[in-house]
């Protein structure tokens, strides 16, 4: 047992012993990415802050150390009266430090730490600057007082890392603001603004000016009185009428939202128990979720998400050059040129990264009905965020030579090769020297695009995914001849407006729809081999996929890939029956997706796709026996013998092919690593984050058993070509299928050999 300022907590039950050194190793670092001072302020009417400790180093445990000795020596000086905590730089505390995690503990853990900071006798007032995350908060959450700057964000992000706020975090957060409102924040994660911390309860007041000063200001004055009422882990849980029903809505909401993550679900039972037991019977429920979801593969993929979206952030092209080696231009205005969806939602997220922007569109009506659509969107997300909308950013012209001035500018027209040739040709033609050109192309060659431009070096594709102001993904596309300069700008603007970005290069589909492509057509193969869109969908969205692959292309719109098959001669009018409908250039090819078209059949936008809908425009779907019997007519005009085909073979078929085209891409050199891919599928594609992406997840199987398994349905399909395993592939079996974070390695001795 240990006795922490009088109160008591219940010693591990000897079956957790393991569980324990588990939970107290994820301690083993609180991490402010800042160093952390304890001021200690000298007894008296004036702020004297007597001691200053800082640590130069933001390993968890010294910093834990340090706050410990420090707290120590202030409590037991008598002429101290409070203590303020704060951090350094303009960080309080950016929480655990997830490298860390895993690793054996050293140092003083944080939850006693915590606590000894609640019984303390003077009072602890934590002043936040920047961020105050997950560990960070609930260091704060053990003060008596929080003393927030107006700039401040707070927060308990764990549930994004496959974890839960497991310093106390679930268990004093609903204690001091109520289930419904921490419910919110700790399933989702959301960071909240200093004002609205203010409204939630959670901070006690907010400042404009030094929060050091104003923290220690706020200490004096509550110097001497008592502390009882302020001790959070005392409260009791403030539970409302309903809190069955609130608790079951809320466990509905999470599954229904968390896709088979472990972590939202763990998150409301661990609130749950703030709500139903005492506070030590709920620090220990929040243990022993915390020792499942530590365990679980789920926050291994989601803390390697983490760091993966920051290391795309460190580009290179294979010239050698990169994020390092590249300045990026200033951007202050930028155009965007044809406004359907793609521009509009484009020209929406550069405002609202404060850029003056040129909306352009030559036909009238587009771009009346355009300013409208960008207005309301603006308008709406600025009530969202509680602040004004961008209006005055945007001007809108019907005239291309409205681009004159501007830095940058992106081109969003039909995905038309000729059409976007020509407008390269004008734009070159009005814009200043150096303006970058930009096309949001989702396919088409960006080199034949910078060919018809004087300076390719000025070209780069910036693909976009709808709706372009919400989707987080962002591929920054180079081309052959494109300059470093004009990548590190693209991908400086994609990071000001808040987009996972990731520098790639030029091919047909680039990263994410080159992989695509594939997974659909072993959806389709499936479907001609026996399986119905219900059964397919049904396994995808039971892997995380938010749809699976009909319910996504029913509400994507089933024209666009048959336009593209269309472009590319290989949708024909008309079926002739026999196998040699079914094969181009030699190799397998499924014509039911052309058929459905044919029909007249585009998706939710016609009230019939993959499935039915009560009407255009509905979203809803439902099973289509008109479908079904096409199927089976489908079946029998080519001779194929419907088979029995289960969830694991539509895995294996749809998620082995795309991860078999990831490693081509790898060896290729189209993506510079396995992050990169993975970050593309996860913020672009609906990868359920908790999977860790393709690749990621690939290694998770088993880069062994994932080998196998392409050679065996290779074997069964041989005239299926991109079935047959690559040789990236091949080579990371033979090298002993090293962890992903060493797959690099191995990429560069072949590209070496190459
Ligand atoms: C048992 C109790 C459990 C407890 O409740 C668990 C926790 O507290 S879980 C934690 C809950 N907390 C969270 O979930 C908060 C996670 N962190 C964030 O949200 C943002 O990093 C933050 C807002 C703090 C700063 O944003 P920004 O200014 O744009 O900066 P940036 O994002 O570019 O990062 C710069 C560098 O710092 C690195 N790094 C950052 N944080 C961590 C970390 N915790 N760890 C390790 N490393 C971290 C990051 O990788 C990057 O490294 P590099 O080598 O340069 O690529």
């Amino acid at each position: 047992m240990t006795s922490l300022g009088g109160r008591r907590r219940t010693s591990p039950r000897c079956g957790r012993q393991v569980q324990r050194q588990i939970i107290q190793s994820t301690w083993s670092s609180l991490r402010t990415r800042t160093h952390r001072a304890v001021r200690r302020m000298g007894g008296g009417a004036k702020a004297n802050a007597t001691a200053h400790a800082q640590w130069a180093q933001s390993s968890g445990a010294v910093v834990r150390q340090a706050i410990v000795d420090t707290v120590k020596i202030a409590l037991s000086d008598p002429k101290v009266k409070s203590v303020v905590i704060c951090g350094q730089n303009g960080n309080f505390c950016g929480g655990a430090d997830i490298k860390e995690f895993g690793g054996e503990m050293t140092g003083p853990p944080l939850i006693p730490m915590i606590h000894a900071i609640e019984a303390a006798n003077k009072p602890m007032v934590a002043a936040i600057e920047g961020n105050a995350l997950g560990g960070g908060l609930e260091l704060a959450l053990g003060c008596h007082y929080r003393i927030a700057h107006s700039k401040a964000r707070l927060g308990l992000p764990e549930v994004t890392l496959g974890l839960l706020p497991a310093a106390g975090g679930s268990q004093r957060l609903p204690r001091l603001i109520g289930v419904p409102d921490a419910l919110d924040l700790i399933t989702t994660g959301r960071i909240v603004t200093a004002a609205e911390a203010l409204r939630l309860g959670i901070v006690d007041q907010v400042t404009e000016h030094n929060t050091v000063d104003a923290a220690v200001k706020f200490a004096l004055s509550v110097a001497g009185q008592p502390l009882d009422a302020r001790r959070i882990s005392t409260f009791p849980c403030p539970r409302p009428p309903d809190s069955d029903a609130l608790f079951e809505e809320a466990m509905r909401k999470v599954r229904g939202s968390a896709r088979g993550a472990m972590a939202p679900v763990a998150c409301v039972q661990a609130v749950r128990a703030a709500a139903t037991l005492p506070y030590e019977r709920g620090m220990e429920r929040e243990k022993e979720l915390m020792a499942t979801l530590f365990t679980s593969g789920q926050a291994r993929a989601l803390q390697y998400v983490f760091f993966a979206q920051r290391a795309v952030g460190r580009w290179s092209m294979p010239s050698g050059a990169g994020w390092d080696t590249s300045k990026p231009r200033p951007v202050n205005k930028a155009a965007v040129i044809g406004l359907g969806t793609m521009g509009r939602g484009i020209t929406v997220a550069l405002a609202q990264t404060g850029l003056s922007v040129v909306a352009i569109e030559t036909q009238e009506k587009q771009l009346m009905e355009a300013k409208q659509a960008v207005t309301s969107m603006l308008e709406r997300g600025a009530k969202r965020r509680g602040a004004a909308p961008a209006l005055d950013r945007i001007s809108y012209s019907r005239n291309i030579q409205a681009v004159a001035d501007v830095d940058l500018v992106i081109e969003a027209v039909f995905e038309d090769m000729a059409l976007k040739l020509e407008v390269f040709r004008q734009l070159s033609a009005f814009c200043k020297p150096g303006t970058l050109l930009c096309t949001n192309t989702s396919a088409l060659d960006v080199d034949e695009l910078a060919r018809g431009t004087p300076n390719p070096e000025l070209v780069v594709g910036m693909h976009f995914f709808a709706p372009a102001h919400v989707m987080k993904l962002l591929e920054v596309v180079y081309g052959k001849r494109s300059s470093p300069q004009a990548v590190a700008t693209a991908m400086q603007l994609g990071k000001k407006m808040g987009k996972a970005s990731v520098a790639v290069g030029n091919c047909r589909g680039f990263v994410g729809n080159r992989m695509l492509r594939l997974y659909v057509e072993q959806a389709f193969f499936l479907l001609e081999e026996g399986a119905t869109p219900e059964l397919v969908d049904g396994a995808l969205e039971e892997f995380g996929f938010p749809m699976g692959v009909f319910r996504m292309s029913d509400l994507s719109g089933l024209d666009v890939g048959w336009r593209t098959r269309k472009a590319a001669g290989q949708a024909q009018p008309g079926e002739a029956s026999g196998q040699s409908a079914r094969i181009r250039n030699g190799s397998r090819y499924s014509p039911i997706g052309d058929l459905v078209c044919e029909q007249g059949r585009f998706g939710q936008k016609t009230g019939r796709g993959w499935y039915q809908y009560d009407k255009p425009g509905s979203r809803v779907a439902r099973s289509d026996p008109w479908l079904h019997s096409f199927l089976e007519q489908y079946r029998a005009r080519h001779g194929l013998v419907a088979r029995s085909i289960d969830r694991q073979e539509v895995l294996e078929r749809c998620l082995y092919a795309l991860v078999n085209e990831g490693f081509r891409i790898l060896e290729d050199g189209i993506a510079a690593g396995p992050e990169d891919i993975d970050v593309i599928y996860v913020f672009g594609y609906g990868w359920p984050g908790h999977r860790g992406g393709p690749m990621f997840y690939a290694s998770t199987v088993g880069l062994p058993k994932v080998l196998e398994r392409l050679e065996h349905y290779h074997q069964a399909h041989p005239d299926v070509p991109d079935l047959q395993p690559c040789g990236l592939l091949r080579r990371l079996v033979a090298s002993g299928s090293p962890p992903v974070h060493r797959w690099r390695e191995v990429i560069k001795k072949l590209h070496s050999q190459l």
